[in-house]
């Protein structure tokens, strides 16, 4: 068995959970009440900040040049077309500057921003590569599995269609790639980063409705 199957299967329960939230159902079907997709947003821009940083240093990492290239396109997609899209939410939802700047954080996005940070210092490439997959994968997942036509707000249907297209599965395929090529020569340490963050996709799904 590869590494990221035994992984995915090390953390079926939470990560089945988290790829079938309330959340993204409700996402999918475009009911997600305003507060609630607010909350969200608000939170996952400070998650963000993170992953840009974690990014990054799986590009410093990297151990050859085109994975330095894989990775800096992937980069280039979140600092634009996905900042914007958290722009123009934010907008549309009258969110002000403080609150995109600096809100307050909840327990699990502190927890998310630690994990990046521990993962970056690392300067472990298959470490890296182990978060970014749970991050990246589970969002593959959810957004794959809603097959019906997209809601017909945008904040609905962009968030979807960030997460449900060729470039973004390709990618995903090549991050397990790379997790299977370099991650057993880490494998402890690549596993106990993987669980904790499929642990905490799941709690930052809970936390919107708790
Ligand atoms: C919490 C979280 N996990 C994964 C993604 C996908 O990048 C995201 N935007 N937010």
């Amino acid at each position: 068995m590869s590494l990221t199957a035994k992984l995915r299967a090390a953390h079926a329960a939470d990560w089945e959970a988290a790829a079938t939230h309330r959340f993204v159902r409700e996402l999918c079907a475009g009911t997600v009440p305003t507060a609630v997709m607010r909350r969200y947003l608000v939170q996952d821009y400070q998650f963000l900040d993170r992953f840009v940083a974690l990014l990054g240093a799986a590009i410093a990492s990297a151990d050859s040049f085109p994975a330095r290239l894989r990775l800096a396109r992937f980069l280039a997609m979140i600092t634009s077309d996905e900042n914007t899209y958290f722009q123009r939410c934010f907008d549309a939802l009258g969110v002000p500057a403080a609150e995109r700047r600096n809100p307050v954080l909840t327990e699990t996005t502190i927890g998310f921003q630690a994990l990046m940070k521990e993962a970056a210092d690392s300067r472990s490439y298959s470490r890296c590569i182990a978060v970014l997959l749970v991050f990246e994968g589970l969002y593959l997942d959810w957004a794959e599995r809603h097959t019906g036509p997209p809601p017909p707000e945008f904040i609905h249907a962009e968030w979807i269609t960030l997460h449900r297209n060729p470039f973004f599965r390709d990618f995903v395929g090549w991050l397990r790639a790379e997790l299977d090529r370099t991650g057993p020569a880490e494998e402890a340490a690549c596993g106990a980063l993987f669980g904790r963050a499929v642990a905490l996709e799941r709690r930052f799904f809970d936390d919107l409705y708790a």
